[in-house]
């Protein structure tokens, strides 16, 4: 019979997603000594995660609300849902440039603010649009710091909307760059994009190295007049710095998804609820995605989509599988082995990959394995976690 299993949800998630876990599982945003936890944009950072936690999946792309490498440490691989949601996200920035070229929410504030019979209403109308005269996005160049599931779309979006783009990405992926239209410029650096644009669009993960990636002296590199848009983290922008280049006039607007008093009742910023990733679809599509993948994890021990841990699926081919998940050091798999052969279980099938510190280890043996030998094999000085995951 499966083992029961308990899921802990830190945010609401698609009922189409947790529609995808097995039977026995057991959901709620109350749950005692969870084995996984379904979390979106809740800050996990200060939170006491229960030790009976084997993975967390993140119903999204960034990860950095959760304690990545304190997990790692503890062997829980951080499962996201790549490119889930990068379709719903391209659609707010186009129409964040779109917001920003014509003016949008001034002018409707304008409008608000009109009193008076319909026919004054309509002079005041025909004096004041002036103000709120734009400019169109074809032959604008479009910069994108970058180039992975979002920015790609952004920067196909904007070339089908007639705009010139430039974009930045360091250690764009083998798929990402064959996603990205031919007419898409390569900059060598941040700088280069921002000489360049008119646009400039953020796609990047909250890192060290990215934080306040866009700052004052940035801001001073672009051009005058130009727009920023953020739908990547608050942390990758100085907002004192953004508010600065507004009141000089230097940038046009600043249109993001992250409100914050400095930004606040500011008539050039338009701050949005964190919404790029709030439609329908992208909800589903990130809650089907790793409801699949954490439940392929806690039953079978196979990894897609771990920001920590490399991919690793093996098909079943016999009813005893050991996942051990260690550090990446020599003779871990000489020493697992070992453990296995002492105790006279034959391996039929194993598979061992790494990535980065991390290691990850399924074994498939021809018997039961017992509590001494998973007690064994967590002795071994390396390994992080141990789970025994017979076929049910
Ligand atoms: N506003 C919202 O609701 C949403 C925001 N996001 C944010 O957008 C970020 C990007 O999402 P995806 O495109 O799906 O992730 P992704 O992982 O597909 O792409 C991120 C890209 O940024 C690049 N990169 C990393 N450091 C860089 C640097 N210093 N300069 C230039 N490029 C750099 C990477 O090489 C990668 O290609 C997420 O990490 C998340 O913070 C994602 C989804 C929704
Ligand atoms: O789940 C959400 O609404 C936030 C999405 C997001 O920021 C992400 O996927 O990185």
């Amino acid at each position: 019979m499966a083992e029961p299993r308990k899921i802990l949800t830190l945010n609401a998630i698609s009922a189409r997603g947790l529609a995808r876990l097995p039977e026995h599982y057991t959901v709620g945003g109350d749950i005692a000594d969870p084995d996984g936890i379904l979390v979106r944009s809740a800050n996990m950072h200060d939170m006491d995660i229960p030790a009976t936690v084997r993975a967390i999946a993140r119903a999204g792309a960034g990860t950095n609300n959760i304690p990545v490498k304190k997990l790692s440490e503890r062997g829980v691989p951080v499962f996201n849902a790549p490119g889930a949601n990068a379709n719903a996200v391209k659609e707010l920035v186009i129409a964040g440039m779109l917001l920003a070229a014509r003016n949008i929410v001034p002018a409707i504030s304008f409008v608000e603010g009109l009193t008076g019979s319909d026919e004054e209403m309509h002079k005041a109308t025909e004096a004041g649009k002036k103000h709120f005269a734009g400019t169109e996005l074809p032959g604008r160049t479009l910069g994108v710091i970058g180039l992975g599931a979002i920015g790609s779309y952004v920067a196909e979006a904007a070339i089908k909307l007639g705009m010139d783009v430039v974009g930045f990405d360091p250690a764009i992926t083998v798929d990402a760059a064959w996603r990205l239209p031919s007419q898409v410029k390569r900059a060598e650096n941040v700088e280069d994009v921002l000489r360049m644009a008119d646009f400039v669009t953020l796609h990047v993960p909250l890192l060290d190295a990215t934080r306040n990636l866009i700052n004052a002296q940035r801001i001073g590199a672009m051009r005058p007049g130009a727009v920023l848009l953020n739908f990547a983290r608050e942390g990758v922008v100085d907002n004192v710095a953004v508010i600065e280049a507004l009141d000089a006039n230097k940038l046009h607007a600043y249109i993001c998804d992250f409100p914050a008093n400095a930004l606040k009742g500011h008539a050039k910023v338009v701050a949005l609820p964190h919404l790029g990733a709030s439609t329908e679809e992208a909800e589903e599509n990130c809650a089907v995605m790793v409801a699949e993948q954490l439940a392929d994890y806690l039953e079978n021990g196979n990894i897609l989509n771990s920001v920590n841990f490399p991919n690793v699926s093996m098909a079943r081919e016999s009813a005893y599988r050991i996942a051990v998940a260690n550090a990446n050091v020599p003779n871990m798999v000489g020493q697992i082995s070992s453990v296995l052969a002492t105790a006279g279980l034959n391996i039929h099938n194993m598979l061992n990959k790494s990535k980065g510190d991390m290691a990850y280890t399924l074994v498939d043996v021809d018997s039961a394995a017992t509590d001494a030998v998973m007690q064994q094999l967590s002795a071994i000085t390396g390994v992080l976690a141990v789970r025994y995951l017979p076929a049910a």
